[in-house]
């Protein structure tokens, strides 16, 4: 048996969605540069499903199905006061309260692909209602229900703040939603596809690529690159901070990546969206912070920033509590696990590796008694 670690290298399965090529990123052959600065969320969800882009008639009719569907049931926003609120991560919020949607919904079981198109569609419109409406019970507010006018991008600062929000903050939100929405056989993409491989149903395969998700190696690398901008609070601690953490074989948040060598393309549009965003809000030393550890880090170490180092400065100015940024990843990134589990039901196989055994041989069994 070859052992390959973390399955580097290894490739598990074909999809029409997304390409890693040579550090380009196409979703659906669109290159991701231009679809950061030209297509909506909306689009690229619709995208993503149905792999090509939508007519006016199409995205008007998505938009319509995703405001029909955005509201939660009852019992799931009173879960979210049933438990010690203020130590719970939103993002285990998030992963029970997908788990708990799955019971409200009659078609839950139901494998055909008009269910499963049904059921992608729901979850999408409710993700946000989801990470919003526990943003604001955990601070005593009541929920926001969105509004029939705004962009999903809007509607989602619209249902965390209650206030209609600036152009230039529905500009940033709805390029972090594009710039995150699927991201080939990534860990919790693969999760996803692992989880419905067996026949299991959406809720299952979405609640599963959330735990994925969570981690810091992964999505939760945002509120660590947040934590450590804010622990590192000024220019002059930037050397010392970060070159000590290289010196002990630690981690720099934000940086590295399992497939991209020469730079992670989403990186330069966050980066962007930072500078000007800091400055906008009177807050340029969070981007000055960043620019500073990306010069270290890539000189010292020749990683260069993934998408989570920049969008971390990019969602604290706009006001957007450092806990809930993995979740808005998740709210993005839903809409390409749902493409990629819809893709794996067209043409499924249960998904099997092996495992290489390094435990001892054979041993014979010992009674309880005679053990030492
Ligand atoms: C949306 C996303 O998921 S993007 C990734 C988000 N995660 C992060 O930003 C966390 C920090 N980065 C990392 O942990 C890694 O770069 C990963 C997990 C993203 C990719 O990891 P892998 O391809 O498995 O690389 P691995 O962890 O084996 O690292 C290879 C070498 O580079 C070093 N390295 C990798 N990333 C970093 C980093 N961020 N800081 C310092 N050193 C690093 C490792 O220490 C290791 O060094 P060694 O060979 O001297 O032991
Ligand atoms: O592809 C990966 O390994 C991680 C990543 O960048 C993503 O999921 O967006």
């Amino acid at each position: 048996m070859t052992v390959t670690r973390g399955l580097e290298g290894v490739v598990a399965t074909t999809s029409s969605i997304s390409s890693i090529i040579d550090d380009t990123l196409t979703y659906v052959g669109y290159d991701i540069d231009d679809l950061a600065v030209n297509a909506s969320f909306e689009e690229v969800i619709y995208l993503l499903w149905h792999r090509r882009l939508p007519n006016a008639e199409e995205l008007a009719e998505l938009k319509t199905q995703l405001a029909q569907n955005t509201a939660l049931p009852p019992e799931v926003i009173q879960h979210f006061k049933m438990y010690p609120i203020k130590e719970v991560h939103p993002m285990a919020a998030l992963r029970s309260a997908v788990s708990l949607l799955g019971l409200y919904d009659d078609e839950a079981d139901l494998m055909d692909d008009e269910a499963n198109y049904r059921k992608a569609v729901r979850l999408q419109a409710k993700m946000p209602a989801i990470v919003t409406t526990f943003a604001r019970i955990r601070k005593g507010l009541e929920p926001v229900a969105p509004r029939q006018d705004l962009s999903f991008a809007a509607n989602f600062l619209y249902m965390l703040s209650g206030k209609e929000p600036e152009p230039i903050a529905v500009e940033a939100m709805n390029k972090a939603l594009v710039l995150h929405a699927d991201h080939e056989l990534n860990a919790s993409t693969f999760t996803a596809r692992v989880c419905v491989a067996t026949l299991s149903d959406v809720y299952s395969g979405i609640t599963s690529a959330i735990g994925a998700l969570k981690g810091p190696l992964h999505g939760g690398a945002n509120e660590a690159v947040m934590k450590m901008l804010s622990e590192i609070g000024t220019l002059e601690n930037v050397e010392p901070y970060v070159r000590g953490k290289l010196a002990n074989k630690e981690k720099i948040m934000g940086f590295g990546h399992r497939v991209y060598r020469k730079g992670d393309p989403r990186a330069k549009h966050l980066r962007e969206m930072s500078k000007k965003l800091t400055e906008l809000t009177g807050q340029p030393h969070w981007f000055d912070l960043s620019v500073q550890i990306e010069a270290i880090v890539t000189g010292e170490k020749k990683l260069p920033p993934n998408v989570d180092f920049y969008s971390a400065s990019v969602y604290h100015s706009l006001g957007i509590d450092h806990d809930l940024m993995t979740p808005i990843f998740a709210v993005s990134r839903v809409s390409g696990w749902l493409a990629h589990i819809l893709e794996q039901y067209e043409n499924n196989r249960l998904i099997r590796p092996r495992a290489e055994y390094t435990g001892p041989g054979m041993q014979k069994y010992v009674p309880i008694e005679q053990r030492g």
